[in-house]
């Protein structure tokens, strides 16, 4: 049974619909991307997984149960963390406060939870430094790693994350990709990417979407030199909104 299974999910914004039937099972313990262009809507998909969009119709089934229709602090305890495009933080923190926020979920003491937060900086050296001070100035590459290093801290049992590579520097891009490879011992991922190269370098499994609906799936090799990856990979070269 795949740990997370998506059926026909349609979801609207008032006249739009941005998914269109869109069905996907990721497995417990792989990578799965997906892949498309800009507006096609992976992040309604992410959104409607963590019960921030209301499906219209379909299911989400989460290891056998559905969830579809469930608010988002329970589906949060259910072991699902999403960290949404955008890399929010809390600037009148310090960075490890930030990085604790993301065990609100859990039922363990503060001293543990500041002993997981200290262990996330081995993971995420370049952001050590920053760890105990008070206004600071990150970079874009080092407040994806905030965002990526509270949403672990949730403990989740998928991780679902929305274009960590958005506008990040090369460089940065695969020391984020390099702790998603790491993370996937652990966790299943849900990674969403307009960078196909990218998104299907650590992937299992990879998914199209086009404008709401899932035109393509399969391994990464077998979708390499495919023209909806072209597509899709060319998409996320037009795209210019940070
Ligand atoms: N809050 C909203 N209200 C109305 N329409 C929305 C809203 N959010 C998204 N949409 C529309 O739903 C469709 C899918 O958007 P979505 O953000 O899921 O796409 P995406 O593939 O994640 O693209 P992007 O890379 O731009 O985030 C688009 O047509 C978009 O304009």
């Amino acid at each position: 049974m795949p740990l997370l299974e998506i059926r026909n999910l349609v979801v609207r914004y008032g006249e739009i619909e941005a998914l269109r039937g869109v069905t996907i099972a990721v497995e417990q313990g792989q990578v799965v991307t997906l892949l498309g262009a800009n507006g096609a809507g992976k992040s309604t998909t992410l959104r409607a997984i963590s019960g921030l969009a209301k499906p219209a119709s379909g299911d989400i089934m989460f290891d056998g149960h559905s969830i579809a229709g469930l608010g988002p602090e329970a589906i949060v305890r259910l072991g699902i963390s999403h960290v949404p495009e955008g890399r929010r933080v809390f600037p009148g923190l310090t960075v490890k406060e930030n990085i604790m926020l993301g065990a609100s979920n859990r039922k363990v003491s503060a001293s543990q939870i500041s002993r997981e937060a200290d262990a996330m900086f081995d993971l995420f050296p370049d952001i050590r430094a920053f760890s105990n001070a008070l206004g600071w100035t990150l970079s874009g590459g080092q407040l994806q790693m905030v965002a990526v290093a509270r949403g672990l801290m949730a403990k989740p049992r998928l991780l679902l994350l929305d274009e960590p590579s958005l506008g990040l520097a090369p460089v940065i891009v695969q020391a984020v990709f390099r702790i998603i490879s790491q993370i996937r011992k652990d966790t299943t991922v849900l990674l969403v990417e307009q960078n196909a190269r990218m998104g299907l370098s650590v992937a299992d499994h990879g998914f199209v979407l086009e404008t709401g609906r899932i035109v393509l799936g399969g391994k990464p090799d077998e979708l390499w030199g495919n023209e909806a990856i072209a597509a899709a990979y060319l998409g996320g070269h037009a795209k210019t909104h940070a």
